[in-house]
């Protein structure tokens, strides 16, 4: 039986962060790893630190054109809906109608960034292969609400506040205040000290101790970031609007 996420709150502020491990099975996560990576060449888009693919559609400042994720993807919706990872969030979503899927290899990363206003504040995002360490940024006051990718030198000069474990097959669900008030990062490193950097969620993350493994190398990490775009068009709209 799934966990709800509401049991797997971190017990620690700042609040709305769900670290779920084990949310898939290895067969699951052999599945999933197997579709992206036998994805149509096309699909992937080749950035300087890391590939991705996205799925339900291209998120624009107006909103986006969707279309409904793959069925291997959706196959994770009633585990999501189970779990009441985006309970309550919008009406007219029950379910994720976007997904991002990273994939890193061992040194590569993602600059401090927030996602931005086009998505509702909860990100679900399944980790598959590699754990890798989020380091969350508070976002500086000053700035300009909701510019998305605000990937600047600044960003990367400020030091992170604390960091999350995410192991393969587990869900972290970041809520409101963090989604909001907060940046997130992974550092181009190909291993993780979990003695440093304040780790909060180590216990849920770690159960079994650092003593014997205090020092994670890092593999190839496929992520899969779920989220809700509320500004949907649909194609047959925009054509009948003409
Ligand atoms: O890979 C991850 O866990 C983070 C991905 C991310 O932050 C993004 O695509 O916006
Ligand atoms: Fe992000």
């Amino acid at each position: 039986m799934t966990r709800t996420i509401a049991s797997a709150k971190l017990d620690i502020a700042p609040s709305s962060i769900y670290y779920l491990p084990d949310f898939i099975t290895p067969a699951e996560e052999q599945t999933l790893i197997n579709k992206v990576l036998t994805a149509p060449k096309p699909k992937w888009v080749h950035l300087k630190n890391r590939r991705l693919q996205n799925w339900g559609g291209i998120v624009s400042d107006r909103g986006m054109i969707g279309e409904p994720l793959p069925v291997w993807l959706s196959y994770l919706f009633p585990r999501f809906r189970e779990a009441g990872v985006f309970e309550g969030m919008d009406a007219a979503h029950q379910d994720p109608n976007h997904c991002l899927v990273n994939e890193y290899l061992a040194g590569q990363g993602i600059m401090p960034h927030k996602d931005g206003p086009a998505y509702l504040p909860t990100v679900a995002t399944v980790t598959l292969s590699s754990h890798c360490v989020l380091e969350l940024y508070k976002y500086p006051e000053n700035k300009d609400q909701g510019e998305r990718d605000s990937t600047t030198e600044d960003n990367r000069a400020q030091e992170p506040e604390f960091s999350l474990l995410v192991q393969p097959r587990s869900l972290l669900v970041l809520k409101e205040d963090i989604y909001k008030k907060y940046m997130h990062g992974i550092r181009e490193i190909t291993e993780d000290d979990l003695r440093k950097g304040n780790i909060l969620n180590l216990p849920e993350a770690m159960p079994q101790g650092i003593e014997e493994t205090p020092v994670l190398e890092r593999g190839t990490r496929i992520s899969l970031t779920f989220r809700i775009v509320q500004k949907t068009l649909s194609a047959k709209k925009l054509f009948l609007r003409r």
